[in-house]
């Protein structure tokens, strides 16, 4: 079967600075994982490019076996991404906010889905606020909302518990599983050992921009992967 996901060499440089150096990945639908490693190793960075929103400097994406470059449009609905920057308007108000996206992304009855999403994410009475007033965390709320209001097949999270309270890491840990039951393709970066293999299948270790390790975690035991982790990010 076709990888959902399917990278061939992807290399990132920034002026001299290798950031990645060639990373082939295949994922496949309904697939959940997790992307681990050091910090400034590249994993934002491998996101990011798996996101489309960045173009890799040399390799190949393809998602479901289409390039970018052919489909972009229909690619991107499929692509739900949660970064680290918002990708909110401050001075939109949270309604509006999601209704741009919405009509980008061509998200059909926009309204409903657009007051559905503020009261699953517990923002429906700041609706009409700016975002320009939010918290950090009624950010993220918001965020994950804007990441998923199209239905994405595939959810890219990027560290995405940082800043949320208990019952909003609750919400999105709820997310996740409703994706992955609908068959829904997860990769999650983030540094969180245990919570990694709680949600997720396969865990992917980034180091110096190369991939260190690729792992399923039904095949070993949490110890034995424990150690491997720490092997690769540590030293
Ligand atoms: N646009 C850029 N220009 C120059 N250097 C960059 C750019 N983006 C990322 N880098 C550098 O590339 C390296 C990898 O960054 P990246 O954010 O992908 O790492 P990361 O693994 O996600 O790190 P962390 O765990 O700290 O979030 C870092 O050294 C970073 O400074």
């Amino acid at each position: 079967m076709t990888p959902i996901i399917s990278a061939r060499q992807l290399c990132k440089s920034a002026g001299e600075k290798m950031i990645l150096r060639g990373i082939d990945i295949n994922i496949r639908a309904g697939e959940s994982v997790a992307v681990l490693g050091p910090n400034g190793a590249g994993k934002s960075t491998l996101l990011k490019i798996l996101s489309t929103l960045v173009k890799p400097t040399e390799g190949e994406l393809l998602i479901q076996g289409k390039r970018v470059a052919d489909d972009g449009a229909a690619i991107k609905r499929m692509i739900g991404y949660l970064p680290h920057n918002s990708l909110l308007y401050d001075h939109l108000t949270a309604a509006q906010n999601l209704a741009f996206y919405g009509k980008m992304y061509r998200v059909p009855q926009l309204r409903e889905r657009i007051e559905e999403l503020l009261r699953k994410v517990g923002l429906y009475h700041f609706r009409d606020e700016p975002v320009r007033l939010f918290s950090r965390g009624m950010i993220q709320r918001l965020s994950i909302a804007r990441a998923i209001l199209h239905r994405p097949q595939i959810l890219l999270l990027d560290e995405p518990h940082t800043g949320l309270d208990r019952e909003a890491c609750d919400l999105l840990n709820r997310l996740i599983d409703s994706l992955k039951a609908e068959n829904g393709t997860i990769i999650m970066v983030t540094h969180d050992f245990e919570h990694a293999l709680e949600v997720c299948e396969r865990i992917l270790i980034v180091r110096n921009g190369k991939l260190a390790d690729d792992l399923s975690t039904g095949q070993l035991e949490q110890e034995e992967l424990f150690t491997l982790y720490r092997k690769q990010v540590a030293g």
